[in-house]
């Protein structure tokens, strides 16, 4: 096959930030493209190198020897801090994810409330030296699985991926650092791929298509960083970076949202050879758009209303106004924690500092770890709003009205309430929640706590109604008998959540309750954003 000869009578230009021609080293890529992310990841934020180009033009040689030299300077304490490391490395085939640090096991990626991409059931492994580092990316080489193609006899028929994670336990840190070396399976053109296999042309598909995916993002991106600023009226482009797992992993590099700098490096690899002109012109058309991007976000600056930008000095002064009564104590709680450490505290250590300070209950405790969680994700929320721009606020329109998002709306609490009011028993109302005592017999009953929404009281309802268990609760021979009317009440059932300290109305799950068995009003919340309610402090 010979190329068209549009493309060999043409000529085109491409402009890049730095052109590496057969002469150079890997050494002198390595000081231009990738030894000025390493500071960034070191204070804590997320870069990127990726090689992108055709099967054979030299992907996996140059970030080998990358690697290798990033080992070296990480590990040789040129670097100055208490950073610890912590590695792994994984391969993209399909859809599926292997960790090449164990054996290649399969494991899933998931997106954290961070919107950072969470490696679930990848090894991670610390990394004290340069030495360890390179033990490490030597094991996972040996682990990845290549096979020969038209253009080169161990070409890598998967995406390898090696992700470092700097962490930094020092005081009121940015939150850990990420620095990803990207190893991108070649594409292949389909004059290439004519004596595969069936295996072998399914999984060129499957390289070609998230490959495509990652093209579409880089469009995407590139319009985005096009289009004017703010306040003109124009659509946003879309960004799918969550149509394959290789975007995926590599979201923070097309979401703007992410509020982390984060620095992007791409290296595009060309065959400097006449067949492959065409292969080329697409490799250089697309690095180009990368470059006309800058892919490089800034990190987000302090926003009262996002926790994960606040320094030690706001999450403390949120915390002595925020945790109820009594306050909890800010240096008990978060002594030295940046608003982003202190989310990334297990609830149960966060739960155990909060019962420190005097006074303090569980309950209380476990409803200002909700209460925390629930602004940070409405902060993530926010942010997902913006980055979708024009088409989001539509969609926000039309899924849900400003009036049905207020957040008078989003709580039991009773609008009209005075701040003398009664006691709650004589202010019983549909929608209010309650905690109540069921009998030893109840089917349903919780061994903690019992909580029930108040439907309607017992005279309003039909003459056919049945409660949960089938049993008819229209009419009481006994409250009819003695005249008491709307003493029991007819509530939904709530039912813990799948989050901790989550709850969900089950509506259809109802129940006659006696005022008597109800013991004290319960404040919920209703979280859009995870579809469940919350107990307010
Ligand atoms: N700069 C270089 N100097 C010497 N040899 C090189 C260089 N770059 C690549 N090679 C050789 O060319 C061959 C193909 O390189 P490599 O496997 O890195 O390509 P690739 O782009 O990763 O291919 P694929 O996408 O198929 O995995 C290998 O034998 C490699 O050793």
């Amino acid at each position: 096959m010979v190329p068209q000869a549009d493309d060999i009578t043409q000529s085109f230009s491409f402009r890049a930030g730095r052109v590496f021609g057969a002469d150079c080293s890997t050494e002198s890529i390595y000081q231009e493209l990738v030894q000025p992310l390493l500071p960034l990841v070191w204070a804590g934020g997320v870069g990127t190198l990726f090689a992108y180009g055709q099967t054979g033009s030299g992907k996996t040689y140059t970030v080998s020897g990358l690697e290798r030299r990033i080992a070296e300077t990480l590990g040789d304490g040129t670097l100055e801090g208490p950073q610890r490391l912590h590695v792994t490395i994984f391969e993209l085939a399909g859809n599926s994810a292997y960790d090449l640090l164990n054996s290649r096991a399969p494991f899933s990626i998931l997106e954290d409330s961070f919107g950072d991409s969470r490696l679930h059931g990848a090894q991670e492994h610390q990394a004290g030296s340069s030495a360890d580092l390179l033990g490490l990316i030597e094991r996972a080489a040996s682990f990845r699985q290549t096979a020969q193609t038209e253009k080169n006899d161990g070409s890598s028929r998967s995406h390898a991926i090696c992700r470092i994670r700097v962490e930094n336990p020092s005081p009121n840190a940015r939150g850990d650092g990420l620095l990803y070396l990207v190893d991108l399976a070649g594409s292949e053109a389909a004059r290439d791929i004519f004596n595969h296999s069936a295996e072998r042309m399914k999984e060129t598909r499957e390289i070609n298509m998230s490959l495509s995916v990652l093209k579409d993002c880089i469009r995407g991106i590139a319009t985005a960083d096009a289009s004017p600023g703010p306040g003109r009226n124009t659509k946003k482009p879309y960004i799918p970076f969550r149509q394959s797992m290789l975007t995926k992993v590599l979201k923070h590099v097309f979401d703007p949202s992410s509020g982390r700098e984060c620095k992007t490096a791409v290296l595009a690899c060309i065959n400097p050879s006449f067949l492959d002109t065409g292969a080329t012109k697409n490799t250089l058309r697309y690095a180009e758009m990368l470059r006309s991007a800058e892919a490089t976000n800034k990190p987000a600056g302090y926003n009262p209303a996002h926790p994960a930008t606040w320094g030690n000095k706001e999450l403390k002064t949120y915390i002595m106004a925020k945790s109820g009564t009594p306050s909890i104590s800010p240096s008990v709680l978060a002594p030295r924690e940046s608003g982003a450490q202190l989310l990334q505290l297990p609830a149960e250590q966060f739960i155990a500092r909060c019962l420190e300070t005097e006074g303090v209950t569980e309950a209380q405790a476990k409803a200002f770890h909700a209460k925390f969680w629930r602004l940070h994700i409405d902060s993530r929320r926010g942010a997902a709003a913006d980055l979708k721009g024009d088409n989001g606020s539509a969609q926000k329109c039309r899924d849900c009205s400003d009036d049905v998002r207020s957040a008078k709306f989003l709580t039991s609490r009773d609008p009209a309430l005075q701040e003398h009011a009664p006691p709650f028993k004589e202010r019983i109302r549909p929608g209010m929640v309650v905690s109540w005592t069921p009998s030893s017999a109840f089917p349903m009953r919780s061994p903690t706590q019992n909580l029930a929404v108040v439907l309607c009281p017992q005279n309003a309802l039909g003459d056919h109604v049945r409660d949960a268990l089938g049993v008819h609760v229209a009419q009481d021979p006994l409250q009819q008998s003695i005249g008491v009317a709307a003493q029991r009440y007819l509530c939904a059932i709530v039912v813990p959540g799948a989050m901790t300290d989550s709850f969900e109305v089950s509506l259809w799950r109802q129940m006659m309750v006696d005022l008597e068995q109800m013991e004290r009003e319960v404040l919920l919340e209703y979280d859009p954003a995870t579809r469940y309610y919350h107990a307010t402090v």
